[in-house]
């Protein structure tokens, strides 16, 4: 059976206005992959995840997103900004952060449809933080406020969910119990996740990608958490020294 790419990077440059952040990057992400995208402060993945949403157009080669051009193709994705980036004292509750995701997918201006509502609900459902939904965000725990981030890409209905370093500011005892989501939402979707951490992310994901300065350094076929751990060690080790 042929695997269908979902995202597609050929040859793609591109610099702000200085030197080359991504030189040359190839990418290819098949449907139902959970991949690790990885590299040091700088390396250029907030950039390469600004190309792959449309709101960064490559100076060379190209991206496709679905099929489509990342603008048009990006309606399929939900994407999880880094959580510190969302407001803490935003006075708005869970259910509302959650149907957030349905804006620019709902026909009806001005309101949510009841489609919406049930969409955001099983979203919720799904992160198991429906108890939650009436609670205002500023209550929240960053754990919790993590998830209600997730259920609003969710509630996009996605076929790919992208992450933006999630595992920052979280303990390692949620980070299991969120990665264990991840691997539970990656039956139905692909993933990508941004890390610096390689050591534990390896564990969770199939592939990992990793983008050093201007170059994606290594991509390794679908292997075992052992293998990726084996074959990153000294790179992990410099990542880590970076910090
Ligand atoms: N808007 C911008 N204008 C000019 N240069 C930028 C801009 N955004 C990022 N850069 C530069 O591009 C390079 C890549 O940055 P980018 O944010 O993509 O890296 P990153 O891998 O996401 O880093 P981090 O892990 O620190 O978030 C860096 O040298 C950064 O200074």
């Amino acid at each position: 059976m042929k695997q269908e790419l979902v995202i597609s990077i050929k040859e793609v440059c591109f610099s702000y206005t200085g030197p080359m952040v991504l030189e040359h990057i190839n990418l290819d992400v098949l449907r139902g992959e959970f991949l690790g995208l990885v590299g040091p402060n700088g390396g250029g993945k907030s950039t390469l995840l600004k190309i792959i949403l449309g709101l960064l157009k490559p100076l060379a080669g190209q991206a496709s997103v679905l099929g489509l051009p990342p603008e048009r193709g990006r309606g399929g994705i939900g994407y999880v900004p880094q959580h510190t980036a969302f407001a803490e004292d935003f006075p708005i509750s869970v259910e509302a952060a959650v149907l957030q995701g349905r804006l620019g997918k709902t026909r009806v201006i001005g309101d949510y449809t009841r489609e919406d509502r049930m969409l955001a609900r099983r979203a919720m459902e799904q992160v198991e933080i429906l108890e939650l939904s009436t609670r205002p965000l500023a209550a929240l725990s960053g754990g919790q406020r993590q998830r209600v981030l997730i259920a609003r890409a969710l509630a996009v209905e996605p076929e790919i969910l992208i992450l933006d370093e999630p595992t920052a500011h979280v303990d390692l005892r949620l980070e299991e119990n969120f990665f264990h989501l991840l691997k539970q939402l990656n039956q139905q979707m692909t993933i990508i996740v941004v890390s610096h951490d390689i050591g534990f992310i390896s564990h969770y994901v199939n592939r990992v990608a990793c983008l050093n300065q201007t170059l994606i350094c290594h991509e390794t076929a679908a292997v075992s958490g052992e293998v990726i751990e084996q074959l990153y060690g000294a790179s992990v080790r410099m990542i880590d020294h970076i910090h």
